[in-house]
């Protein structure tokens, strides 16, 4: 498998999803906003929602759907694989020294769901009657949990190139990142086939980017959103990864209010098709500076590239980037309708092919004008799937697509 894709909506051929789990459970009122979810969501209704998700997108385009849950159980039968990940998320809570013990007391399966749903101490005394847990109480987190890992867009990001693994910028969501390197680079579907554009090597602590973040633009550029999650610095290192391997001309840095519904690049503007973009009026007309990247020279290892400051608006650029370009906008622009869908990720539509999306229900004015302009709209119910502020191109991380 060519782990890199070329458009962002060319037809889908496999992607991956996480379904969500216990991991929902684990929120509370009280933990909720730490954990990035505007409100404590039913696990069984969010499970069949999604389930209704995965299976349209099996149906309207043949994909292979892979599942994160059975991706990370195969490549964590490596034990030191599973140690590493293990005593990394132990850390928090101080009780790394403990990894070995809980490797030796739950299988494989029950590892994959500990990593994912995290683990109190009250069920860890479970399994080591006589555990110690310093000043903790029985109902902390000995590992805390991933509830947004159903938003598998963010913890990586396929291009043209090859990929950006995250390095995400809230603490609830960073072992997301952690989970999803590992599997790509041990999987045997998958090692052979990654070009790692980004952390560079060495970087113990590399600046922020997450997927969401990360959009094609056309056969040559790439836009990356200076947000909420995203770093000026990742920027300039992924753009140069990009530059210096060759397969992008462009890297433009889109700088985002810092605002939660603006919080990644994706929340404000999808690609339909070679010449359509659904977008979120409001978000287009305050995005008022761009950054331009391109390669200055490259002779062996040594790559340079160039800066420019634009003054001009994601508008402006998508119109030069994008010849003829037709521009949606959410809600068909009406300010009320647009701000109400926007909360419900109305631009964040899933694209499995050429004017062909997976759009929430509840988004009806944004919806009908979708089907106005010829867009082939597929609707997924939303009520339990929109209470953690992402949408459908959130909940999905295409690893191949047609070419276009
Ligand atoms: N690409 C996206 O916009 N992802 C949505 C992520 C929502 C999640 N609750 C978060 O705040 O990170």
């Amino acid at each position: 498998m060519n782990l890199r894709i070329n458009s962002e909506y060319g037809t889908l051929r496999a992607v991956l999803m996480h379904r969500p789990g216990k991991e929902i459970d684990r929120l509370t009122p009280y933990n909720k906003e730490f954990l990035l979810f505007e409100d404590v969501p039913y696990l069984e209704a969010l499970q069949h929602e999604h389930d209704v998700f995965s299976n349209l997108i099996k149906e309207s385009t043949g994909a292979q759907v892979y599942q994160l849950r059975e991706l990370l159980i195969r490549v964590l039968y490596d034990r030191e694989i599973l140690l590493k990940l293990m005593r990394e998320s132990l850390k928090r809570s101080g009780l790394a020294h403990l990894a070995e013990d809980i490797l030796e007391r739950y299988s494989t399966a029950e590892c994959a769901g500990i990593l994912t749903a995290g683990l109190k101490i009250h069920e860890l005394k479970k399994k080591i009657p006589n555990l110690n847990p310093g000043e903790l109480m029985d109902y902390a987190f000995a590992i805390p949990p991933c509830p947004n890992l159903y938003f598998q867009r963010d913890p990586m990001a396929l291009t043209p190139g090859g990929i950006i693994f995250s390095s995400m910028k809230m603490e609830g969501r960073q072992r997301e990142a952690d989970l999803l390197r590992t599997i790509f680079e041990n999987h045997p579907d998958f090692k052979e086939h990654v070009n790692c554009l980004y952390p560079i090597n060495g970087h113990d602590n590399p600046p922020s980017i997450e997927g969401g973040d990360v959009i094609i633009l056309s056969h040559e550029a790439v836009a990356i959103g200076n947000s909420e999650r995203t770093d000026e610095k990742a920027i300039y290192h992924a753009a140069k990864a990009l530059l210096a391997e060759g397969s992008v001309k462009r890297v433009y840095e889109v700088h985002l209010p810092k605002k939660r519904n603006f919080m990644h690049l994706d929340t404000v503007f999808t690609v339909l098709d070679e010449n359509l973009v659904l977008t979120y009026p409001d978000a287009m007309n305050s995005v008022l500076q761009t950054s331009l990247y391109t390669l200055k020279d490259l002779q062996g290892d040594r790559v340079n590239i160039r800066r420019e400051i634009l003054k001009e608006s994601l508008l402006t650029v998508l119109e030069r980037e994008i010849p003829h370009l037709e521009i949606l906008a959410t809600a068909d622009g009406n300010p009320d309708y647009s701000m109400r869908e926007q909360w419900f990720d109305g631009a964040n539509v899933f694209a499995i092919g050429p004017r062909r999306v997976i759009s929430y229900n509840r988004n009806i004015h944004t919806n009908r004008a979708l089907r106005n302009m010829g867009v082939e709209v597929l609707e997924i119910p939303s009520s339990e799937l929109s209470r953690g502020l992402g949408g459908p191109r959130c909940m999905t991380m295409p690893i191949s697509r047609a070419r276009v």
